[in-house]
């Protein structure tokens, strides 16, 4: 199978990296200053389960794209989607399948717009990684998955092919019939944690250790979840608990990755993941009353507006 791993960031260089390191037939599509560093370096894993340099990565510029590959795999930032879909545009065929990594939902809507709904899976992937200093991938957890699977839930021929590629790389690969599902429980776990490390500027244990912030995290994880219920897709009993254990522990450092774009003064994912969860909020039905006074903002509007009034700060 031949694989077109977009982006060779923190994502698509670990997985597409384990991928080649394991012999699968692997090209990242780069831009030029990636391309350099990569002819220079390599592409250089670190990680708790064994660090690993390609010294010879494939690469290829869009504008040395010749023929269809079959699988993409999709691992830039929201907020480079649509460059990202031109650039990869000359690699998409007729069998050509779109599987993107992204956190958030509408990336799957733009995708099926261009390129045809049939082309494109839907994705997650569970891992916690980054780029340091020297531009090799840190892997800062030993997790590593890839959850996918078709959006119509259908169990088809080409995610078993694609499972087989994937799982050669050695990291976990589920291949889901709800994949949707996933996607919104990944979402509202995400946008909980993103929202609350970003308001306070603390990791989860921090949160919980002050007076009001477990309350604030309980009902942040609250309206973020109703939003999803309201789509019909109301977090699993499962997801819930795995996802509260996370939430809410005691002397977590965890954080999200925008609350490190943010601290690093870089352009977050606002829009893709608070924003966009926050315009899927159906009215209520008191909202359409001109005579009520304005209600505070939720913690969902607060926590988006902060990200958006940082972005305008810095002139992100
Ligand atoms: N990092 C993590 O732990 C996790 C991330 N995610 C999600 O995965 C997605 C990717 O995140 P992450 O890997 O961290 O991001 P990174 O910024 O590390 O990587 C994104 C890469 O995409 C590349 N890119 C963007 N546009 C193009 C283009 N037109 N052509 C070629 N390459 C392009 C960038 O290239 P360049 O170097 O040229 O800028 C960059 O290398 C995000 O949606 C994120 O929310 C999900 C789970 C965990
Ligand atoms: C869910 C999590 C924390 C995994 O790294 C993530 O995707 C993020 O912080 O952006």
């Amino acid at each position: 199978m031949r694989v077109l791993v977009v982006g060779a960031g923190a994502v698509g260089g670990y997985f597409g990296g384990r991928m080649a390191l394991a012999g699968q037939d692997v090209t990242f599509l780069v831009r030029e200053g990636r391309a350099k560093e990569l002819a220079a370096n390599g592409l250089v894993i670190k990680s708790p389960r064994g660090e690993a340099k390609l010294s010879s990565v494939k690469t290829v510029l869009t504008s040395q794209i010749d023929e269809p590959y079959d699988l993409v795999l999709l691992s830039c930032k929201a907020y480079d989607l649509d460059g990202a879909m031109d650039a990869f545009a000359p690699a998409v065929g007729a069998s050509t399948t779109i599987l993107p990594l992204l956190n958030g939902m509408c990336h799957l809507d733009r995708l099926g717009e261009r390129f045809g709904r049939k082309s494109v899976l839907g994705g997650v992937c569970l891992i916690a990684a980054t780029l340091d200093a020297t531009r090799a991938i840190v892997q800062m957890t030993d997790m590593h998955a890839i959850v996918f699977g078709e959006l119509d839930g259908v169990h088809s021929a080409r995610v078993d092919a694609i499972a087989a590629a994937l799982r050669a790389g050695g990291f976990d690969v589920d291949a889901t019939d709800a994949i949707v599902q996933q996607m919104w429980e990944k979402w509202v776990f995400l946008a909980t944690l993103a929202g609350a490390t970003c308001l306070f500027r603390a990791s989860i244990g921090n949160i919980v250790s002050v007076p009001g912030g477990e309350a604030a995290l309980r009902a942040l994880f609250d309206e973020c979840g109703a939003v999803a219920a309201s789509h019909g897709h109301a977090m699993r009993a499962p997801f819930a608990e795995r996802s509260r254990a996370m939430l809410f522990a005691p002397g977590s450092a965890l954080t999200a990755s925008m609350l490190r774009d943010i601290e690093n003064g870089l352009r977050t994912e606002g829009d893709h993941v608070l924003g966009d969860l926050l315009a899927r909020r159906l009215p209520s039905p008191s909202s359409s009353s001109s005579s009520s006074p304005s209600p505070s903002p939720s913690l969902l509007e607060l926590a988006y507006a902060h990200v958006k009034a940082y972005e305008v700060r810095h002139g992100r």
